[in-house]
């Protein structure tokens, strides 16, 4: 899920042992001195300066960080603009590392060892995702409960992504995909010069989610509104947003979007209850769902209003339509980088089409695509499309022999040093989708490293349908057109927009194959 972020502060984190101030302290300040309230205000500037101090060094004792904290802000300044270099050097700096954002005091665990302990103790820490997502996605959303409710709730939405459910989504995604790709083609007919995909790719994947959710439940124009409207909802994920969603303010304008989605989405699920009743066929996610829930074996669990179907589904969309269209982008760019790689790709391509160009993909086709598989796997390795997850303390955690974090600190367990770790991955900034072919190499020896999803409790649901919708694209692109990419200064810096995109958006060349 997007809770890829950083040093974002949770509204749920505020631990303010600054504003516990002892009122008797500040009596004692006044009694017989002739202090103006210029020197008491002063004095009492001074003292929660100083406390300030005392208490993120008390907390970080001996780990890696600023040995002093900036007063009030901390590190506020590296998290408005936040750098892939910034975030290497935080990693590096140890194991374990501090720091401290507006008094909220943050533990960045980099190894594989500790971002995976956090992941997978629930008894001490719990996702908490960037500030502004309660306001966005509404407070009663699921993805907040926590412990056995989370669990609970989740089992009931795995049904939504079972191989038969997949098996119906792939011949969408196939649809949408060839009527998205086909207009790309049109428009690099009437410009044939490199253009970015960064917008084009969102809207791909938008429509896709949109259509494998709700079908035909959802009229056009509605999706073409959504996918409008959710660029607010991207800009309002940045790691610190202005705290109150006035008009004209970002989360504001994320809110408005989310009102629109929500409206349209909830009244796909009133239709797809209907058309389940007079006896059709489940086309979509909802289908299957509203299916699942009318079969006798269901008698007497848990219903779900039209108003909560579309929280579920609004919060897939908000979960994986930042991620996706970053695992997709990178998938292009890195194809476009290593056209031996791509042209193997194509070898795959037609071995199991057998010539026919024009036949969807099924799910058994992919299966018989390890090579496919291999690149997609191996591009979100080299560029995670999520790198950390912000995660708050219940209570006090021992994560290591000598140090424990205090309760209500946030611990953001990162990816990046995982899945570049050299041991496992040997040379780890090169793409090497062979990696993943060989069963007993290192890759595939250590499934443990591949955090690109994540781990626990938690892990994303939509991992399957993920990989196989950048999957089914990139086949479908390769067999449809030839494209270059134009190399810019920028085009191997990372932009973080909630995740990782190149900083160019990636401009590429298309030109259509034909096939005699
Ligand atoms: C390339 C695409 C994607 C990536 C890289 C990705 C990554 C992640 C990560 C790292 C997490 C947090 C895991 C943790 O805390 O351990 C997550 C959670 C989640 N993801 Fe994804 N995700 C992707 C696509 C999707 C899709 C397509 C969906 C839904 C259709 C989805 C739905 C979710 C949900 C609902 C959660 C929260 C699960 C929970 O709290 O139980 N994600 N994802």
């Amino acid at each position: 899920m997007d809770r890829s972020a950083s040093a974002s502060i949770p509204s749920s984190t505020a631990d303010s042992p600054l504003y516990a101030f002892p009122a008797s302290t500040f009596s004692t300040l006044l009694q017989g001195k002739p202090a103006t309230w210029l020197y008491t205000t002063l004095a009492v500037v001074f003292s929660l300066l100083a406390l300030e101090q005392a208490v993120y060094r008390y907390k970080k004792r001996h780990l890696p960080g600023d040995r002093w904290t900036i007063p009030i802000i901390g590190k506020f300044a590296d998290s408005v603009s936040p750098s892939m270099e910034g975030y290497k050097k935080q990693w590096d700096s140890g194991a374990l590392s501090a720091i401290s954002v507006f008094n909220i005091f943050i533990v960045m665990a980099s190894s594989n060892e500790f971002s995976r302990k956090i992941l997978n103790s629930p008894t001490y820490a719990e996702p908490c995702l960037v500030h502004s997502a309660k306001q966005v996605l509404r407070p009663d959303n699921w993805v907040f409960l926590t412990g056995k409710d989370h669990v609970e709730y989740r089992r009931g939405l795995n049904t939504l992504f079972t191989r038969k459910a997949l098996g119906i989504y792939t011949s969408i995604q196939e649809t949408i995909t060839r009527k998205h790709l086909t207009q790309w083609l049109e428009r690099a007919a009437k410009d044939p010069s490199p253009q970015p995909i960064m917008m084009t790719a969102r809207h791909l994947n938008i429509d896709t989610s949109l259509r494998v959710f709700c079908g035909n439940h959802i009229p056009e124009h509605a999706a073409l509104d959504i996918n409008d409207k959710y660029w607010a909802i991207t800009q309002s994920l940045e790691l610190v947003n202005f705290p109150l969603a006035l008009p004209g303010t970002k989360v504001y304008k994320a809110i408005q979007a989310r009102k629109v989605a929500l409206y349209w989405l909830e009244l796909a699920a009133e239709k797809s209850k209907l058309s389940m009743a007079n006896g059709g066929e489940p086309e979509c996610m909802l289908d299957e769902w509203v299916q699942t829930l009318s079969h006798p074996n269901y008698k007497g669990k848990r219903e779900f209003s039209n108003l909560e179907m579309a929280m579920v589904l609004f919060s897939f969309l908000f979960a994986s339509q930042d991620a996706m269209s970053s695992g997709l982008i990178y998938g292009f760019q890195h194809l476009a980088d290593h056209p031996e790689i791509l042209a193997k790709v194509r070898e795959e391509q037609e071995r199991v089409r057998q010539g026919n160009y024009e036949a969807p993909l099924t799910l058994e086709m992919m299966d018989e695509m390890p090579y496919l598989q291999a690149v997609v796997k191996e591009s979100m390795r080299v560029k995670p499309p999520v790198t950390m997850v912000p995660y708050k303390c219940t209570k006090a955690f021992p994560i290591s022999d000598n140090y424990t974090v205090p309760a209500n600190s946030m611990v953001i367990p990162s990816f990046f040093n995982s899945l570049h770790d050299a041991e496992v991955y040997p040379d780890p900034e090169r793409f090497v989708p062979e990696r993943w072919l060989d069963p007993s190499g290192s890759a595939n020896a250590n499934p443990k490293n591949y955090l690109v999803f994540g781990s626990g409790p938690h892990r994303c649901i939509g991992l399957e349908y993920a990989t196989m919708n950048m999957a089914l694209v990139l086949a479908t692109a390769a067999v449809m057109f030839d494209w270059e990419h134009e190399l810019t200064p920028e085009s191997d810096k990372v932009d973080i927009i909630a995740t990782l995109f190149p900083k160019d958006g990636c401009r590429l060349k298309l030109t259509p194959r034909t096939y005699a």
